[in-house]
């Protein structure tokens, strides 16, 4: 016996309680995901190298595998219409709405090939999570400088068609745990009228019914998804996009509001879910 035992004890008796508290058990599973994500990467960062010598978009494959097992440790269920769509062999924008950083288990789960992601350039600095998400391809973009962050998408434009590439693009910019959609940025809709590619939105459900960190609820739950028909670019100039961000706008804050729970006044899930159609 050490003299840290009683120490020990005591942190696995007040455990159950510490987990049984609302306030408390949020946070634990907050940096428990956090925990999931370092030390998963790190693992994935060894298998990439070793599989695939470096970064390349095929790491992505997995990542996914890894990042799938998040859900049963949050006992979140996924239901997914319209998924095929992603899947065919050629290239496009995929844009969807970005609530936490719990969606990266909701992304992993859909992620078609040959799919790089955008993000913000901050992420690259999270240490082995900032390594794996380099080595899974993702382009990083300094949301700071308009002007770097548009010729970094302006090379991704470049690329799309000739590697037959799909790329990921949350639109609003930011997360975003408001039971609304944010005003789009321009970029992604650049970037499909640029390639002459389709834009597929990808709409995932609120997670407020079960996720809503000012109240540090954090339950298990389900998170619907639905996958919209490809918009087509064919043809489209610059001037169309402000059109083109509005169809692709409306359509998706539509869904948004038809898949997901709608809290009652309490800000709770309350019972009045309306199901996919
Ligand atoms: C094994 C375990 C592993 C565990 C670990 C996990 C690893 C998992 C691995 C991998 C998962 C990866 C998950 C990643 C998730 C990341 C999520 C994020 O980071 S979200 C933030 C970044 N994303 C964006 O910001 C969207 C893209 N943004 C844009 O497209 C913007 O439009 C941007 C940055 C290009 C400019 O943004 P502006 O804030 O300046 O706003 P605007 O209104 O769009 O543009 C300003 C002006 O510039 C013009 N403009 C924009 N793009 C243009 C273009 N391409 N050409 C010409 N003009 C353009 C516009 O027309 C506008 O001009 P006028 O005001 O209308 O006159
Ligand atoms: C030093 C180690 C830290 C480890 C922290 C691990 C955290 C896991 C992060 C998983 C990646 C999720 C990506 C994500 O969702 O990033 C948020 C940005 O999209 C938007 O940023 P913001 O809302 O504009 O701040």
């Amino acid at each position: 016996m050490t003299c840290l035992d009683p120490w020990v004890l005591l942190l696995l008796l007040l455990l159950p309680v510490l987990l049984l508290n609302r306030t408390t058990n949020f946070y634990f599973k907050i940096c428990f995901y956090c925990v999931l994500c370092v030390v998963f990467s790190v693992v994935a960062c060894v298998v990439c190298f070793l599989r695939h010598g470096g970064r390349t978009v095929r790491n992505m494959s997995i990542i996914k595998r890894f990042v799938r097992i998040f859900k049963y440790f949050y006992g979140l269920q996924l239901e997914m219409k319209g998924a095929e769509k992603l899947h065919e062999d050629k290239p496009c924008v995929i844009i969807s709405n970005h609530q936490s950083i719990l969606d990266m288990m909701g992304l992993m789960e859909i992620l078609p090939r040959n799919c790089i992601q955008i993000a913000k350039r901050e992420l690259l600095y999270t240490g082995p999570v900032g390594l794996i998400m380099y080595l899974g391809g993702v382009i990083f973009i300094n949301r700071k400088r308009t002007s770097t962050a548009m010729s970094a998408m302006e090379e991704v434009g470049n690329i799309l068609v000739q590697k037959n590439l799909k790329v990921w693009i949350y639109p609003e910019g930011t997360r975003n745990g408001s039971y609304d959609l944010l005003p789009f940025k321009k970029g992604a809709f650049y970037l499909a009228v640029q390639a002459q590619v389709p834009i597929i939105p990808v709409v995932y459900s609120s997670f407020s019914s079960f996720y809503q960190p000012e109240k540090k609820i954090f339950t298990s739950g389900k998170i619907k998804v639905e996958v919209l028909d490809p918009i087509k670019t064919e043809g489209m100039t610059v001037d169309d996009i402000p059109k083109l961000l509005e169809t692709c706008h409306s359509l998706m804050r539509e869904t948004f509001f038809r898949i997901s729970d709608k809290l009652n006044e309490k800000g709770t899930n309350g019972s009045t879910s309306q199901p996919v159609q």
